[in-house]
């Protein structure tokens, strides 16, 4: 991260090699990759992302976005190059027990209550609070979050954040760490956009005075 930054950046989503490129010049700290998703645009083979990943400066920590994962998918991940799991949806326990790596557990509003079940779990390293749809760009309620209490895990605010909104989001709900998919996307929907990336960031510098 520079040091002029107020929080991490995480940037999701990413489906070409040379996207790695806007991630390396920008100091992005996270890197997220979906995967065995096929309803979403982002998705990717682990092949694909790992020619991503050999393209990404070896400070960016890599990330694995899955839903409701399989063993046959736990297993491909633990054998991968990855740094994080993110998990949206449902992990049975017996498969989180399996999980080599540590774990961000998303949250899509409605399963929001069951954090609980995730607390005490050594595994589990951090929160992602997220839109109804993941990756659909939407931004939800911030203010759900103020009754979670925060403990030692990361805390990282995901849906709808682009550079329009960034500040107030970090100002309210004071993440430690932002990802943002949709927002630094070409208007086409297709791809990331790099000048995009670079005005996300921008927001987040502290002494830029907006
Ligand atoms: O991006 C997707 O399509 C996706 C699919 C499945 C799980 C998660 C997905 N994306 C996650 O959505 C948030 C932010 O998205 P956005 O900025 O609102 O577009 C982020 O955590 C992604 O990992």
């Amino acid at each position: 991260m520079k040091d002029n930054r107020a929080v991490l950046v995480k940037v999701c989503g990413l489906t070409d090699t040379v996207e790695a490129d806007y991630l390396n010049k920008n100091k992005v700290d996270f890197a997220g990759f979906v995967l065995f998703f096929p309803k979403s645009k982002r998705n990717i083979s682990i092949e694909k992302a790992e020619q991503i990943m050999a393209e990404l400066d070896e400070n960016i920590k890599k990330v694995a976005v899955i839903v409701s994962p399989d063993e046959s998918e736990i297993q491909q991940i633990n054998g991968s190059g990855f740094d994080y799991v993110q998990i949206h949806g449902e992990i049975k326990d017996r498969l989180l027990e399996q999980i080599s790596k540590p774990v961000f557990k998303a949250f899509n509003i409605k399963d929001i209550k069951n954090i609980h079940k995730y607390q005490n779990n050594a595994k589990i390293v951090g929160y992602v609070f997220d839109a109804a749809v993941p990756g659909s760009g939407k931004v939800f309620d911030w203010s759900i979050l103020n009754d979670i209490k925060r403990d030692a895990k990361t805390f990282i605010l995901a849906g709808g954040l682009n550079d329009s909104n960034v500040r107030e989001a970090v100002k309210l709900v004071n993440p430690d760490v932002v990802d943002v998919s949709s927002g630094v996307e070409y208007d086409s929907g297709s791809g990331k956009d790099p000048e995009k990336i670079k005005q996300f960031i921008r927001q987040l510098e502290i002494n830029n005075k907006i």
